[in-house]
């Protein structure tokens, strides 16, 4: 199984439709692939919260739309990673978006926790309840957006309901660079599951990136990672590896709590 992650640049200087055209474009060069995955808030950038509201769409609004096409003409599947949602009771959330090869919505999952504490998408969004799993034909993925990646209670849950993989859409801080690399593989490790973790490139509302997008293996080993700038990681995944590691070394069978 073949994976695609699209560490795009999330520069102020180039407008939204700009980007969402070159996303766009990005995804459909990934035909191929069976999965592909962009990063969180990657139209307005995750800090830049005077957007959100501008930006704001519907499940059906102009990204999704570009999204649905582009996942269709490549013939993948597409965790677009998220968008600021305006969701039908008013309130912001944080959305990811996932299309099946035929350009359908298949599933949505709104980031269930905010950054910012007393701040920022902490008091301008909305917060999500619900896990999402996407049973893929190779691999059942769950997902998170993330802040939510330091919660392993999540992933957890994720586990608990199926998932043998953890899509993580980010928009990471360079500052804090090392907590994402180690919480990945943690996550990796103590869950047995692949980590697909795809953040964004360049600096936008005064915080640098960290870019540094990371694929783990069941085991936490490091198949791919990225540097700082706008690149495409490409990873083939052994889907068989999940049972094998979770059969010979049966810690998650020793859970006591
Ligand atoms: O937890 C962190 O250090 C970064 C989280 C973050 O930037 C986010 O969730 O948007």
């Amino acid at each position: 199984m073949r994976a695609s992650l699209i560490q795009i640049d999330v520069d102020p200087g180039e407008s939204v439709n700009s980007r969402r055209e070159r996303a766009g474009s990005l995804v459909r060069e990934q035909r191929g692939s069976d999965l592909v995955v962009l990063p969180e808030l990657w139209t307005t950038g995750a800090f830049a919260y005077e957007l959100f509201g501008d930006e704001a769409e519907k499940l059906d609004g102009p990204t999704a739309r570009a999204m649905s096409e582009a996942a269709r003409d490549a013939g993948v599947w597409l965790h677009a990673g998220s968008v600021p949602e305006r969701g039908e009771d008013g309130v912001l959330y944080n959305t990811s978006l996932v299309f099946s090869p035929d350009g359908a919505l298949a599933h949505s999952y709104r980031k269930i926790h905010r950054f910012g504490f007393d701040k920022g998408e902490a008091v301008l969004m909305g917060a999500g309840d619900r896990l999402v799993t996407v049973p893929l034909p190779e691999l059942t993925l769950g997902l998170a957006t993330c802040y939510d990646l330091r919660f392993p209670e999540l992933f957890r849950g994720l586990v608990d309901a199926g998932a043998q993989a953890f899509v993580i859409p980010a928009g990471w801080p360079e500052r804090r660079r090392a907590h994402w690399t180690l919480l990945a593989r943690a996550r990796a490790v103590e869950n047995q599951a692949y980590v697909l973790a795809c953040g964004t490139a360049g600096t936008h509302a005064g915080v640098e990136q960290a870019g540094r997008s990371v694929v783990v293996d069941p085991w936490g080993e490091v198949l791919a990672e990225a540097g700082a700038g706008e690149e495409v990681l490409v990873v083939d995944l052994a889907p068989g590896k999940v049972a094998e590691t979770r059969a010979t070394f049966p810690a998650l069978r020793d859970r006591v709590l």
